[in-house]
């Protein structure tokens, strides 16, 4: 499917956005990911309320907004970790809408969480390995299929060491992923996304809680996927990461999309500061939802 989107470079892709207005909602000259009319309530508060946000192919999108904006809302239900209240949404054309995390997976598109998912107990190389299970080797045929599913493993295998030395992660590949540092952590996070070859990752604050030399490394292997043709969106709070390595910024506040443009221009949009500063939030007797 969309192999041959994989190995677009982004650099191709990046001034194709150069044209595109600075609107919450705006249609990119080539979305990867389309969301339609996207909610999600808990109880009496609305977490999100997205009208319509595309994602541009081959760049790198950063999406920001102050706490409890439903940033990681909207991650969970697009990467099949939660449901929506409504909505659709396609990736690459294919409809994705309620689809569970590990056929969105299957479909090319993965995610990080803010706080990692590595298990202490395993080795590095064992955590990397866990991400290609649930595929194959859980199934009833490919049991009955012993060859095939070793001929897996050892692509697996072979792809788990692969990403290791490009993490410089190669030399810990045995210790317990308990003991790495939580820069290290974050590392093994996102070397694990790549263990499926996605066409894009979404990762929810991959810098958070990293040294600011690890922040460089990260900051790095981020880029380098873009480069080579990887589309990746990133939830981020530090703003000199956002307008360091972003092609695009799109920003939510109570639920909602309310800007989007190149890195430069979102920093001086009124929605974006009236976001940040909370000033929907000061006004008085403006219930959510309403102002
Ligand atoms: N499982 C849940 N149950 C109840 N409320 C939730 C749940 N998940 C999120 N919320 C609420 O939904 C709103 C959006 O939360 P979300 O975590 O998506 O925001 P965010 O923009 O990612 O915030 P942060 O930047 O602090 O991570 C918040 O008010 C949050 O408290």
């Amino acid at each position: 499917m969309s192999d041959d989107h994989a190995r677009t470079p982004g650099a191709a892709a990046r001034p194709r956005l150069a044209g595109t207005l600075p609107e919450p909602g705006v249609p990119k000259p080539d979305a990867l990911l389309v969301l339609d009319g996207v909610s999600r309530s808990f109880g009496g508060l609305t977490a999100v309320r997205v009208d319509h946000l595309e994602v541009q192919r081959g760049a790198i999108t950063a999406l920001i907004g102050p706490n409890g904006a439903g940033k990681t809302t909207l991650f969970n239900i697009v990467s099949g970790f939660d449901r929506a209240d409504g909505g659709r949404w396609w990736f690459d054309g294919h409809p994705l809408t309620g689809r569970p995390a590990h056929r969105v997976a299957r479909h090319g598109l993965v995610r990080t969480f803010q706080l990692t998912r590595v298990i202490p107990r395993l080795s590095v190389r064992e955590n990397m390995l866990l991400a290609t299970s649930g595929q194959r080797g859980e199934q009833l045929l490919p049991a009955l299929l012993r060859p095939l599913w070793h001929g897996q493993e050892r692509e697996a295998g072979r792809r788990a060491d692969e990403l290791l030395e490009r993490f410089r992660l190669g030399q810990l590949r045995d210790d317990y992923a308990g003991t790495l540092s939580g820069g290290q952590r974050k590392l093994l996070e996102l070397a694990r996304a790549l263990m499926a070859r996605p066409v894009m990752v979404l990762l929810d604050e991959p810098m958070a809680g990293v040294n600011p030399a690890l922040t460089q490394t990260l900051l790095g292997h981020i880029t380098r996927l873009r480069d080579e043709g990887m589309t990746v969106c990133f939830v981020e709070h530090d703003m000199d990461v956002v307008m360091g390595i972003s092609d695009w910024v799109a920003v939510m506040a109570d639920g909602r999309l309310v800007a989007e443009g190149p890195p430069h221009t979102c920093a001086r949009n009124p929605s974006v500061v009236d976001a940040y500063l909370g000033k929907r939030h000061d006004e008085p007797g403006t219930p959510q939802g309403q102002e």
